[in-house]
């Protein structure tokens, strides 16, 4: 694994099952050596206790001869920590959520163009790291282009409460994750500001028909988008307060500023800095989200009123269109 936030830890714990060897690479080396000498990592998934056959590394050159690399930094940071890996030929697999700021290109996009030989997969879905460390099941997307890399990714990364769905469809996996955190802002605003359930729905289906729509003009596919990397994680991370993107958008919601809500917290809300991103992605692409537009001019400081009652407000139109 690179990176031991919370995703990144509980992912190595899930690797681990039945004592398989897992090695971390911790950007901060009391994080690494928490891991290594409790068997926790209090500061990003308190109250797990962590298989003894992880072992975490804060030196990057600990990283070489791995089977895989499963790649689990905040998206905007991928593009730095991946160039100090020795990546060369390992698969990578992608388990970030996002679109690089002023690239405006996908996780997926970054790392091919630092390692061209480097296979690529993504892994995907509805996982809570907490829920998921603690061994509550749940099924996720694992794509890969490469079918027999796609069977044995799939076969090393599942457990007994985790399950991988393969696919071929990289790019629809990626996106889906990345949209999904920017729609999940706007329901926590739909929370936060007691439009009520109806609200929160409507958000919802509408935000997937721009998830499909940005989707498909990028070349993803609609079963992979309906499916758990994309309807999946954005039913869940719609609907909790657990969720950090959730969270940040009842905040916003309750009129305070996105500054002050991001300045409070050490863990990621990717939403805040796709949604930004995915507004020029989505104009590149020639298509029309208002939805995650919302939430860009939420994120800067508009109104909560005005920018719903804008949204509202816009000229009817065929549900499919
Ligand atoms: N937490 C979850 O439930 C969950 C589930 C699925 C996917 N994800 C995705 O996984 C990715 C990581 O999320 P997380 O929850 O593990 O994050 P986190 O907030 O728990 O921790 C962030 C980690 O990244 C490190 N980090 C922060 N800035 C960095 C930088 N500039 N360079 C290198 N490292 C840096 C921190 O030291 C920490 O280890 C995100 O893209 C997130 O969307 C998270
Ligand atoms: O807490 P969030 O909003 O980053 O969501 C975490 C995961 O992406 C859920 O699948």
């Amino acid at each position: 694994m690179i990176g031991a936030g919370a995703w990144g830890t509980a992912l190595a714990q899930v690797a681990a099952y039945g004592d398989r060897p897992v090695r971390i690479w911790a950007r901060d080396p009391a994080v690494a050596e928490a891991i290594n000498t409790t068997h926790a990592n209090p500061l990003y998934l308190p109250n797990i206790a962590l298989s003894p056959s992880i072992e975490a590394v804060s030196d990057p050159a600990a990283m070489a001869e791995m089977d895989a690399l499963l790649v689990v930094t905040p998206a905007q940071a991928v593009g730095a920590v991946l160039a100090t890996m020795p990546v060369g030929h390992t698969p990578l697999v992608l388990c970030s959520k996002g679109i690089e700021a002023g690239t405006r290109r996908l996780v997926g996009e970054v790392a091919r163009s630092l390692f061209p030989e480097a296979p690529i997969a993504v892994l995907s879905g509805p996982t809570f790291a907490h829920e998921v460390a603690a061994g509550l099941p749940t099924a996720v997307t694992l794509a890969c282009e490469e079918p027999d890399l796609r069977k044995a990714l799939s076969a090393r990364i599942a457990a007994p409460h985790f399950r991988p769905y393969a696919t071929d469809d990289v790019t629809g996996a990626e996106i889906g994750g990345a949209i999904k955190n920017v729609l999940a802002i706007g329901c926590g605003v739909v929370e936060g500001a007691g439009l009520g359930q109806n609200a929160r729905a409507a958000l919802i289906a509408r935000g997937f028909a721009e998830m499909t729509r940005f989707g498909l003009a990028r070349g993803g596919r609609a079963e992979t988008l309906a499916g758990l990397s994309g309807l999946g994680d954005l039913v869940l991370t719609c609907s909790s307060t657990a969720s950090r993107n959730f969270s940040l958008g009842v905040g916003l919601g309750q009129g305070r500023s996105a500054a002050e809500l991001l300045a409070d917290r050490r863990t990621v809300a990717e939403g805040a800095f796709t949604a930004p991103v995915l507004r020029q992605a989505a104009g590149d692409a020639g298509v029309d989200m208002p939805v995650c537009a919302a939430v860009c001019r939420l994120l800067d400081g508009a109104d909560v009123r005005d920018v719903i009652g804008a949204l509202l407000a816009r000229p009817l139109k065929a549900e499919g269109a």
